[in-house]
């Protein structure tokens, strides 16, 4: 079985805020050291530039579909770059956007050499998100984001059903939602996904290096 995907999303929860964010990240950094698994943080914006460096893929949590100009509060693909970021993910299910500044966003994605992620909420929106080309697009229920109900058991057809959406061979698919276990990610890439985009699961566990460690060693 091939190696998975981990896209560990810090959200805003104050276990992956600041000094605490950046020891996750290092942390993230050493289990991909150990392990050879792909994995990639995403802190909140405002801290991006401060876990560049590291030795760790970083993305974004979101991107705006702006050209640089007089834009206020918005986050430009250029200023990603300048924090030492590679990718975004786009349309989370807690900040979705409409389907036309979801194509602009992989359309600058792609310009400016940033890997995109786009989520989708449904197999209707894998299917129409797909079409736009993104690198990756992640198949996550939003009833199951934060339940600890991973989505690969409780919905393995929603997963399925995505694999089976794409009809695209150079956009991968990711699932997320209650993803916490080394066994949730078998049964993930089982189900036809290249990895998984997760957040509580390691971001409020007792010990997050333990978490990610289980998760990438399939025990
Ligand atoms: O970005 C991550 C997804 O929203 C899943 O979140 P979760 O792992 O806390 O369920």
């Amino acid at each position: 079985m091939q190696k998975p995907i981990i896209i560990l999303n810090y959200k805003t929860y104050l276990e992956s805020t600041g000094d605490r964010g950046r020891e996750l990240t290092w942390a993230a950094r050493d289990v991909m050291q150990e392990t050879g698994v792909r994995i990639i943080v995403c802190p909140q914006t405002p801290e991006l530039f401060h876990h560049k460096g590291y030795g760790i893929e970083v993305f974004s949590q979101h991107i705006d579909p702006i050209e640089p100009g007089s834009h206020t509060g918005h986050v430009l693909a250029q200023a990603l770059i300048h924090c030492g970021v590679t990718g975004s993910l786009i349309n989370h299910s807690e900040d979705r956007m409409p389907l036309p500044d979801i194509k602009k966003c992989v359309e600058i994605c792609r310009k400016n050499g940033l890997t995109s992620v786009v989520c989708a909420e449904s197999i209707e929106k894998v299917r129409e998100v797909s079409q736009l080309k993104p690198d990756f697009v992640a198949i996550e229920p939003p009833e199951l984001i934060g339940s600890g109900i991973p989505v690969s058991k409780a919905d393995p057809d929603i997963v399925r059903d995505s694999v089976k959406a794409v009809t695209d061979p150079e956009v991968k698919v990711l699932c997320g939602a209650g993803i916490s276990k080394g066994e949730d990610v078998k049964a993930a890439l089982e189900l036809g996904t290249v990895g998984v985009l997760l957040a509580s699961g390691v971001v409020k566990a007792k010990d997050p290096k333990a978490a990610l460690r289980e998760l990438v060693a399939f025990k």
